[in-house]
């Protein structure tokens, strides 16, 4: 092959697509836009293909081995020949419009740039696939040395990265030979890789840009930091996380927690914005350095000059004690402010009727009497003034349902999404006694939490009074402000007053009474009964209610260990959401308080344990298709509901599952989330003739009306997919999930254009966004749910590699593959493929939400209105609480743990 000037620019010969003339087989020579050697490729018209191809590459080898390129609009070609895809590629990308590529591009497109013939291009495409060698490798070994470029070292508050690991001093992510940082680096890494991924992946992105300057508007960032932790209580192996985010692009968003948070199952971090913008080069190229101090963390609101790395795990006790025991501190703002917060509660009247027993224990019944019959003047304790006329009963434990429209009209969600409004106002109200002054238990049942068929499915005059209703009186100031939560919800300790589907739950009464009882709540009002798990701000403890039988599950977080670790932005993060919520699948916060230096959240106990232990006792850890179905779609409901509210949940997995007493879900674990403002849109459908809506399966008209029902008597299971005929499922997947549109406009509620540059997540369930640093919105939370549904389906993730790095470099460019046992349903395969598009813009859900989602035929015949009575695949046992007292010497002193105490850290960042 004949020597080629070796200043082949793949990049600007993209950009001159239309320019780019070949003459007999010799591109004319042009003018580099920045003065430098013009792109020269000749290419022999007599040779053969093959030959051209390798003339091609010679001449990119020979471009590659050139230095002095600047890579930020240079091409650059890791490898010659053969082995070109051997190593990662990587293609610049321009920082000035006009100069090199404003968009990257893959080898297949500078290929097509340089006007090969399409069989040319086959032929190389052909040609680089038979490469010798897996291209991972040479991948990984890319990821390796960015993430070496970064080594923290566990110790007492030591945080050492890379070569400053003897001092222990300073992390920087500048590249030693580069003027690019490792952001920069690792995008140019994905972007260089991306060019296999083309021909890898259907799903991969075209683009490779890295957004280099701020392109939000409105966005307000206030919270940044890197943090990173090591959980060990997880079954999963430590693991790391990372994140660079160079831009903000959302419009509109507000970013109260910008952090770069690697949730691997095991690792996190969180890396702060507003310092890149200052250490920013005037290329572009963003300078990172991290600090070892955990003290020098980002606080919210400020603006420091580089991203500083916590260092989370090893605390200076790796068990912290903590009293347990304390007194009720007055000299904390927090406690002031809910001192004076308090006074602006409204009192609020009870009408004493209870609902779930959940976990309350029998002899609770005299008690709640009691506590109710003193509850009326508790100020805490909520409002219930408007009676219902309707009556609703369960048709399986012919419990009274009563209230609907009442508890359904203080709904705010009603107004947003008409499923979730039924579904609320049902459940709310089922297991409910009504028009007694005293508080009932239904003699039935209702405490074993037995799913329930209600006749207010048949009754549509009563869904439709309850929902209207809803819509009149909901109040949506109450919830809809996701970035500004009134202070006065619940700094004073708990209400009710923001849950009304959780006002009659016993538990309410019982803290309410005990508050009133002892004019405060703490800790000393409970018996910690066992420590369920840790976290990385906190532990988790079953506790009593002392003299209720009430189980409640409190989180436990030392105050000054957040503070020293800055960790309180993320306490705060989900102390204000878990405030917001009121959700059958989201946990209730009964109440909170500070108890000496502690900060307890007093939360719903969910024994059943969570999805990802679960799904380790099925046979062949993987569920069955039915039982996957329903846990993603009542996980489907709360994502939905939190977008709503304007939160991007950002951190689903099995693990964050937890399981309820009656076999229900209940999604936990807040201080990873986003929280950004939701502007509900209305859509209008262009879609003509679509179908009606379908409100159940091949059931409806029959007298069942479980969604889930499996019985015998049900021929075809109203929750299994429809079976179509061939034609019906043809034209269903052709009109693919708009072809469910209905024709009625369509409410779109959630932040659909929230965009954040944090990286979030776990290595198995990060979207391919989130590591590209490209900015992310709330369509990762549907490429999360994607791998969450394969994985209970399949018992594994599909991306998965032997090490963090290649599970990421895996999540950008490998396309998606389906093992062949467990037999999935199409259904379930296609819903996986739209949901784990590469492109968050193409993916499903993305432009409208969960509703999209809904509609998918994998969820055919369920009535999301009844999910919460259905009946679950699982139900826990009560003995697998597996309740011990804590040891009598233990109740004074009790002892907090955290996150990664197992020994030294292993943080890996890019
Ligand atoms: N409401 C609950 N009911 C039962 N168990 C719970 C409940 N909340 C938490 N747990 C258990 O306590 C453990 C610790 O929970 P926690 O929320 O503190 O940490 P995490 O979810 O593991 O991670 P992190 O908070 O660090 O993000 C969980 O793994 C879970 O097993």
């Amino acid at each position: 092959m004949g020597p080629f000037p070796g200043s082949c620019e793949i990049v600007e010969l993209k950009e001159e697509l239309s320019s780019v003339q070949y003459s007999k087989g010799i591109r004319q020579p042009r003018a580099h836009d920045k003065g430098q050697k013009p792109p020269l490729l000749k290419l022999g018209s007599d040779n053969s293909l093959e030959d051209e191809i390798n003339k091609l590459f010679e001449t990119i080898s020979l471009k590659n081995s050139s230095k002095g390129l600047g890579l930020s609009d240079q091409a650059e070609i890791g490898s010659s020949g053969k082995n070109a895809m051997k190593k990662p590629i990587r293609v610049g990308v321009s920082h000035s419009p006009g100069i090199g590529f404003s968009e990257p591009v893959s080898l297949k497109q500078a290929l097509r740039g340089l006007c090969i013939s399409q069989a040319s291009e086959m032929a190389a495409t052909k040609w680089l696939s038979k490469a010798a060698g897996s291209p991972r490798v040479s991948e990984a070994g890319k990821i390796t040395s960015l993430y070496r470029s970064v080594v923290v070292e566990g110790g007492e508050s030591s945080v050492s990265l890379g070569e400053d690991k003897g001092r222990g001093v300073e992390i920087s992510l500048i590249p030693e030979e580069s003027v690019s940082n490792s952001s920069e680096k690792m995008s140019q890494y994905l972007q260089t890789v991306k060019m296999k991924s083309s021909n890898l992946s259907a799903h991969s992105s075209p683009r490779f840009a890295i957004p280099t300057t701020e392109k939000g508007t409105g966005s307000t960032l206030t919270n940044n930091e890197i943090t990173l932790k090591v959980k060990s209580s997880n079954q999963r192996a430590h693991s790391s996380r990372f994140a660079i985010p160079k831009t903000e692009k959302g419009t509109g968003s507000t970013l109260t927690n910008n952090e770069i948070v690697p949730a691997s199952r095991g690792v996190r971090g969180q890396i702060s914005k507003p310092e890149l913008a200052q250490e920013e080069k005037p290329n572009g190229v963003l300078a990172l350095s991290y600090h070892r101090t955990v003290d020098n963390i980002l606080e919210p609101g400020k603006n420091p000059t580089s991203i500083r790395l916590e260092n989370k795990v090893p605390a200076p006790k790796l068990r912290r004690k903590g009293r347990l025991q304390t007194v009720p501190s007055s000299s904390s703002a927090i406690n002031s402010t809910r001192a004076s917060k308090s006074t602006r509660n409204a009192p609020h009247l009870v009408k004493p009727v209870l609902k779930n027993k959940a976990i309350v224990k029998k002899n609770f019944k005299h008690d709640s009497t009691s506590v109710t019959s003193t509850s009326n003047t508790n100020n805490e304790i909520c409002t219930d003034l408007s009676p219902s006329s309707s009556q609703l009963v369960c048709q399986r434990c012919r419990c009274t349902l009563t209230n609907a429209r009442k508890e359904s009209s203080r709904d705010y969600v009603a107004n947003l999404a008409p499923n979730f409004a039924s579904l609320s106002a049902e459940v709310s109200s089922c297991n409910v006694t009504s028009g007694s002054s005293k508080p009932v238990f239904t003699s039935n049942s209702c405490n074993k939490n037995r799913a329930v068929a209600v006749k207010a499915n048949n009754n549509p005059k009563i869904r439709e009074k309850g929902e209207l209703s809803q819509s009149s009186k909901s109040s949506p100031g109450e919830y809809c402000s996701s970035t500004t939560i009134s202070e006065e919800s619940n700094l004073s300790g708990s209400s009710c007053s923001n849950k009304p589907h959780k006002s009659k739950d016993l538990r309410w009464e019982a803290i309410c009474h005990v508050r009133k009882q002892h004019g405060s709540l703490d800790l000393r009002h409970f018996n910690l009964l066992k420590k369920l798990g840790f976290g990385d701000i906190g532990t988790v403890y079953l506790a009593e209610l002392i003299g209720t039988n009430c189980l409640f599950a409190i989180k436990v977080m030392d105050n000054e260990y957040l503070a020293r670790r800055k960790k309180m932005p993320r306490a705060q993060t989900e102390r204000e959401i878990l405030r917001m919520l009121d959700h059958p699948f989201l946990p209730t916060l009964y109440a909170q308080f500070m108890s000496d230096d502690l900060s307890c959240l007093v939360m719903e106990f969910c024994p059943g344990g969570d999805l990802h232990v679960l799904r380790q006792k099925q046979p062949g850890r993987y569920f069955p298709e039915q039982a996957a179905r329903f846990y993603v779609a009542e996980v489907l409901l709360a994502l939905e509901y939190l977008h709503m509210l304007g939160v991007v949940y950002r951190d689903l997995k099995p693990e964050n599952i937890l399981v309820r007493e009656d076999g229900h879900i209940m999604v936990t674990d807040f201080d990873l989330s986003l929280r950004c403002t939701v502007s509900p849109t209305l859509l209008k459908s262009s879609s003509v003739g679509m179908e009606p809506p379908k409100i159940s399966g091949p059931c409806t008209g029959s007298s069942c009306i479980d969604p889930f029902c499996i019985e015998p008597s049900c021929q075809v299971p109203c929750f299994s997919p429809r079976l179509l005929s061939t034609a019906a499922k043809t034209r269903k997947l052709k009109a693919g999930v708009g072809g469910h549109v209905r024709s009625l406009p369509q409410l779109v509620a959630e932040p659909t254009d929230a965009r954040s540059n944090s990286f979030v997540g776990t290595h198995e369930y990060l979207a391919p966004e989130i590591i590209k640093g490209e900015g992310h919105g709330s369509a990762v939370d549907w490429w999360t749910f994607g791998i969450f549904l394969y994985e209970l389906l399949y018992g594994k993730t599909p991306f998965k590699g032997s090490g963090n790095e290649e599970t990421l470099a895996n999540v950008v460019l490998e396309s998606l593959e389906f093992p062949d046992s467990p037999i999935v349903s199409f259904q379930a395969r296609d819903l996986i493929r739209g949901l784990l598009i590469k492109e968050p813009e193409n993916r499903l859900g993305s432009e409208k939400g969960a509703a999209e989602i809904k509609q998918h035929p994998f969820f055919d015949g369920l009535n999301w209105a009844l999910i919460r009575c259905a009946v679950p695949p699982q139900v826990p046992e009560v003995c697998d609480i597996g309740v011990l007292n804590m040891p009598t010497q233990e109740k004074g002193i009790k002892y907090l743990e955290y996150g990664g105490s197992g020994g030294n850290l292993e943080f890996e960042l890019f």
